[in-house]
């Protein structure tokens, strides 16, 4: 079911507007604090926002300027935690039938509809298990079905699996692409790979805004926003256009190709991979390339390769270049990379 939510937060200044299709699965990205549970919460019905309206379907979950209000029972959505919050009186199967027995259905058929969502979820086998003879990761598929087995019209999953073992959550986001596929969904994840394998959209946010949306794949290729760069291991500077270059507010500028019309002095965004960029210790003289002058923040090993960090950029070099630079943290070095390995694009 459709999703229309336009939504502001005051005290933890999160002011958004997000629209969910049909059977649609969007994954909320964004780093901590940047109000991704917030905005969940909004929707679930576990916060009230300061201002704002959310509309599911034809139905108005709420409408803080006409003063409607849905209280969290009554919007048919589920809204699945790290933490599975099972009843831990009740054993998986009864977990699974309370929303069914809730919305007035016999004992029996709840806990026919249970079976057929644990089976789901590839937990039949634990129906008669409590919570506290459950895995993590099985109490969180037993946490799924509950939540499917409610009939929800709208899924938010937070961070489903933050808490899990790694070696479960490959088997678990498994589950999840299963169950998901069809239906209108939230994910908030911390992993990009989340977005890649479950949504068909990724919304990024930061500092309480949406700063970037569109297909997963499109976003990782082309970021406009530092944190989508950045999960998609890729450098980008900001700043106004100039011709086919980019000055940032610092008063760098760094030159690239534009393969989309570039309207001069508007906002753009230079994007480039950690792996075209050269590290000098010395200013490399008379190069028609980018320079930057930084100093290293960190060193981090990367396989064969070692990924040396500064404030802004990232360069991906070989060991025997740290060993012979002497690259260490402080030490102050200077990035180059060729207008030809920077794309040029509007931010
Ligand atoms: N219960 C709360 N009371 C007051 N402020 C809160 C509360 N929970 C979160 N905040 C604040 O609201 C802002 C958004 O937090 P939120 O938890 O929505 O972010 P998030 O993107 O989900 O972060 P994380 O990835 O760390 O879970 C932050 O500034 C946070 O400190």
């Amino acid at each position: 079911m459709s999703l229309h939510l336009e939504a502001t937060v005051a005290d933890r200044d999160v002011d958004v507007s997000l629209d969910i299709a049909d059977g649609e699965v969007v994954a909320i990205l964004g780093p901590n604090g940047a109000g991704k549970s917030t905005v969940l919460a909004a929707i679930a019905g576990v916060l009230r926002p300061d201002a704002g309206r959310g509309v599911l379907g034809d139905d108005v979950l709420f409408d803080i300027g006409a003063g409607t209000w849905q209280p969290a029972y009554a919007r048919g959505t589920a809204l699945l935690a790290q933490d599975p919050l099972l009843f831990p009186h009740l054993d998986a199967v009864d977990n699974v039938a309370f929303g069914p027995r809730s919305a007035g259905r016999t004992r029996a058929q709840s806990r026919a509809t249970a079976m057929t969502w644990l089976a789901e979820v590839d937990a039949a086998e634990l129906a008669r298990r409590k919570p506290s003879d459950l895995s993590g990761g099985q109490a969180q598929r037993i946490a799924v079905a509950r939540a499917l087995a409610a009939e929800p019209r709208l899924l938010l999953l937070d961070e489903p699996m933050a808490a899990l073992d790694i070696t479960v959550v490959p088997a678990m986001r498994q589950v999840l692409k299963r169950v998901l596929a069809g239906r209108s969904a939230i994910i908030v994840t911390h992993d990009v790979l989340d977005a890649l394998l479950l949504a068909d959209r990724v919304v990024v946010m930061e500092g309480g805004r949406i700063v970037e949306e569109g297909p997963t794949k499109e976003v990782l290729e082309r970021p406009r926003s530092t944190f989508g760069a950045g999960i998609a291991g890729l450098n980008l500077m900001r700043g106004r256009s100039v011709g086919t270059a980019v000055c940032t507010a610092s008063g760098s500028l760094v030159s690239g190709l534009s393969d989309e019309s570039l309207p001069e002095d508007t906002d753009a965004v230079a994007v480039f991979s950690p792996s075209a960029v050269g590290v000098y210790v010395e200013p490399p003289a008379g190069s028609p390339r980018n320079v930057f002058a930084s100093t290293i923040r960190e060193l981090e090993p990367r396989g064969a390769q070692v990924r040396v960090r500064t404030d802004e950029l990232s360069a991906d070099v070989t060991l025997p270049v740290v060993a012979e630079l002497d690259l260490v943290p402080g030490k102050q070095v200077f990035l180059v990379v060729k207008a030809s390995e920077v794309t040029i694009y509007p931010a």
